[in-house]
């Protein structure tokens, strides 16, 4: 089926029809809420964002899902939303789950072997997030360069990674850890939504559209022909009249 834009007529219904007060309303973070930036400590939230963000969470469930760890997407988002999970969703809330220390041990020894690695490589940074890590390129003179030169350091980790890209980004993960996928069905399990819809722009976000559940509408942040999201929005600058829509679709 050709990917439909959320915002013509089809669009609106297939969104009214998943916006219920039972539905979770499931956000990307970096290019989904947020516009990106070339340091990824300059990310902030438009305010009617936020405020919009905020009506959602008091009458339906708003969970975040993102690559980031939660300690650094909760200072972004500043808000006291339902559920925010961190590392691509393998961190959950401490009191609901602890952190992973298999996963920890795993990224811990990369961390050592990558900072090492690159500590001469101009625009390359190790982000340590706990159970995953990403590699940023986006400031090397050379970007693609250093992402081969990346690729060929990762390839000799151990235990081997899952690589996930992105914009100028390894992502690096434990083997065994969760997809966003499968954190997305279980925040829906642990907040009791019988149906959700899921907002991202990015390679790791396709975990969640790849899935194709019926109970889950897909929205990806661009036009892209290699996204399987059903739905798509133009620009994340379209991300604060979509909450607001939502906002007004549940009578808020
Ligand atoms: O799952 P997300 O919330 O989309 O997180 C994915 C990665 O986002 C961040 O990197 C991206 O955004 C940065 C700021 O706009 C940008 O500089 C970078 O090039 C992007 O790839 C974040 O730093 C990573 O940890 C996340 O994995």
């Amino acid at each position: 089926m050709p990917i439909r834009y959320l915002f013509d007529q089809q669009g609106l219904d297939d969104l009214a029809r998943f916006s219920t007060p039972r539905t979770l309303f499931a956000f990307d973070l970096d290019g989904t809420l947020a516009p990106i930036k070339v340091h990824a400590s300059e990310v902030k939230l438009a305010p009617e964002l936020s405020a919009a963000l905020e009506r959602l969470d008091q009458i339906a469930s708003v969970c975040v899902l993102t690559g980031r760890s939660r300690k650094d997407a909760l200072a972004i988002l500043n808000l006291d939303l339902r559920l925010v999970l961190g590392n691509h969703g393998c961190e959950w809330p401490p009191e609901v789950r602890p952190r992973n220390q298999r996963y920890l041990e795993i990224t811990g020894a990369w961390r050592e072997l990558l900072e090492r690695g690159f500590a001469q490589e101009s625009g390359v940074e190790i982000e340590y997030k706990g159970e995953t890590l990403t590699i940023h390129y986006r400031g090397a003179p050379d970007p693609e360069g250093a992402r081969v030169r990346i690729e060929k350091v990762v390839g000799e980790l151990i235990p081997a990674p899952r690589v996930i890209g992105g914009k100028f980004v390894m992502n690096l993960l434990p083997r065994e850890a969760e997809t966003k996928g499968i954190a997305l069905v279980e925040a829906m399990e642990f907040l009791g939504a019988g149906q959700a819809i899921y907002l991202g722009d990015d390679v790791t976000d396709e975990d969640v559209f790849t899935m194709s559940l019926p109970n889950l509408l897909g929205v990806h942040i661009g036009q892209e022909p290699w996204t399987a999201a059903s739905h798509y929005l133009e620009s994340q600058s379209e991300m604060t009249s979509l909450v607001q829509t939502m906002v007004r679709l549940l009578g808020g």
